[in-house]
């Protein structure tokens, strides 16, 4: 039967979290508007029916959230409202919700948890021509599922069982894709601090000029450019668990701050005062050997032991291919379901392929093969020779994958004036830039230098590029 989709307005000043919500929302089959005010929601309230549902970020300039939601609650008492809110608000922002049906919403989030928590207040109202691609939420949940039956992974999971109870510091290493985040957030997932934040920083993709800024905050004007108080990563995690990827690219001056602030579980934001005492369970993970750091004096011996009470070792995927057609299986499943593409299978042929190959990308290559396989391959059957071809052609250099992010620009773009933005070129290419400089940096373990060759433009372009605001999560 069709019905109509629900309709969901988006309002925070911050246009990117409006964009990825308002995409992942309309998705999902939900129609969406975004507002960048209290103001400007509450002026289209007067010559517009209101909305079904509607998410709000708490500080913005003029009226708050709060503000909005108690004008809201007035005039539309039962237009159910979800507050978007940094971690460290919502103590003292609770009380004003309490007696409200209201929910919460912890910054930074998840999207398909933001998805999941709009089809829960608003079960069966997504337009069927999008609902058809079955259970979304179901995608998210597997997303956080390990997967493994080799003996190398169980062994993996009884550790991740033992050490989620304990609080001490662990180390992940493993090489690129090996699942590393996954395994932080299952020891976070398993351990008392679950309802607690666990907030990741990947070390490598900040430029080292803000990193500090960003694991301990700033103050309003602690430099050019710091116009507003900036909570870091470490009071964020407040309680919970701060994963630090790729620890090995901290630059030293940095170590020894983190060395001391994890010895006394405080210190002050850059730029303030006030001294901010944290509880926070530290994972970090490292794809290069830290002990060959240490030796060349890129890391310091005392941090390293540290960070380094136990090791958990992901094995690469080529040391457990046994593990591959299970992972294979799945991947193609949920990529399908999310594409709503129907569904495929592999021969037993593709399988015998896809475990002989050697997975230098590990785990990630092999989801986003089956991505592509999912998007690609002509037959419901899977044959090797798709497989090969899907092998052949490597992310970057396919002709398919170029033209894919071309009309992913563009949708953006669409929607982006959809929403009444204006001066969008600036806002692509600054992401254009950041999506290269990412790359670039992590194929190169974080060489400026490097990566400045491998893109072909001048180290002091690079640099520049880098300026200030470059964030990856
Ligand atoms: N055992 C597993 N079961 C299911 N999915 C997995 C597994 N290991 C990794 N993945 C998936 O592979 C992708 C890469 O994993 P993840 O980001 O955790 O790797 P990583 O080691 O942290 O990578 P990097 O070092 O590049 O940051 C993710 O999409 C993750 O969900």
């Amino acid at each position: 039967m069709a019905n109509e989709a629900a309709r969901i307005w988006v309002v925070d000043d911050d246009r990117a979290v409006r964009f990825v919500l308002a995409t992942a929302l309309r998705e999902a089959g939900f129609e969406v508007d975004g507002f960048d005010s209290a103001q400007s929601a509450l002026d289209a309230l007067r010559s517009r029916p209101a909305p079904d549902l509607l998410f709000t970020d708490v500080r913005m300039p003029g009226d708050d959230g709060l503000v909005l939601l108690d004008k809201l609650k007035t005039a539309h008492p039962r237009l159910p409202v979800i507050v978007m809110s940094a971690y460290t608000d919502i103590a003292s922002t609770a009380g004003a919700f309490r007696g409200g049906a209201h929910e919460f919403l912890s910054k930074p989030f998840d999207l398909d948890d933001a998805v999941a928590l709009a089809e829960r207040v608003l079960p069966n109202a997504a337009a069927d021509n999008h609902a058809s691609a079955e259970a979304p939420a179901d995608g998210a949940a597997q997303a956080e599922t390990l997967i493994g039956g080799t003996p190398a992974m169980r062994a993996l999971f009884r550790s991740i069982g033992r050490l989620a109870q304990a609080p001490v510091s662990v180390l992940i290493t493993g090489e690129t894709g090996t699942g590393k985040e996954l395994v932080a957030r299952a020891l976070h997932r398993e351990s008392p601090r679950a309802r607690k934040p666990f907030v990741a920083l990947n070390t490598a993709a900040i430029p080292s000029e803000l990193l500090e800024s960003e694991l301990f905050g700033h103050e309003a004007g602690a430099f050019t450019g710091a116009s507003r108080r900036h909570i870091g990563r470490f009071e964020q995690a407040d309680g919970g668990t701060l994963f630090l990827d790729e620890i090995g690219d901290m630059p030293l001056p940095l170590q020894t701050r983190l060395l001391r602030v994890l010895a006394e579980n405080e210190f002050f934001r850059v730029g303030g005062r006030e001294l901010i005492r944290v509880d926070v369970r530290v994972i970090a993970a490292t794809h290069q050997p830290l002990e060959s750091l240490v030796a060349d004096g890129r890391f310091r011996a005392d941090l390293l032991h540290r960070l380094d009470v136990v090791r958990l070792r992901l094995p690469p995927l080529r040391e457990r291919r046994d593990d591959v057609p299970k992972l294979a299986e799945v991947f193609l499943q949920s990529a399908a379901r999310k594409l709503g593409a129907p569904a495929k299978r592999f021969s037993k042929q593709a399988l015998e392929r896809l475990q002989a190959h050697d997975w230098p990308g590990n785990v990630r290559e092999l989801e986003n093969l089956c991505w592509r396989l999912a998007a690609m391959a002509p037959g419901e059957a899977i044959s090797r020779a798709d497989v090969d071809e899907a092998l052949a052609a490597r992310p970057f250099a396919a002709a398919e994958s170029a033209t894919a992010w071309e009309a992913a620009l563009s949708a953006w773009a669409r929607a982006q004036l959809a929403e009444g933005n204006e001066g969008i070129h600036a806002d692509a290419r600054e992401r254009f830039d950041r999506a290269l400089l990412e790359a670039a940096l992590a194929h190169t373990g974080g060489r400026r230098s490097e990566a400045a060759v491998r893109l072909g433009l001048g180290r002091n372009t690079l640099t520049r590029k880098l300026g200030p605001g470059r964030k990856r999560r």
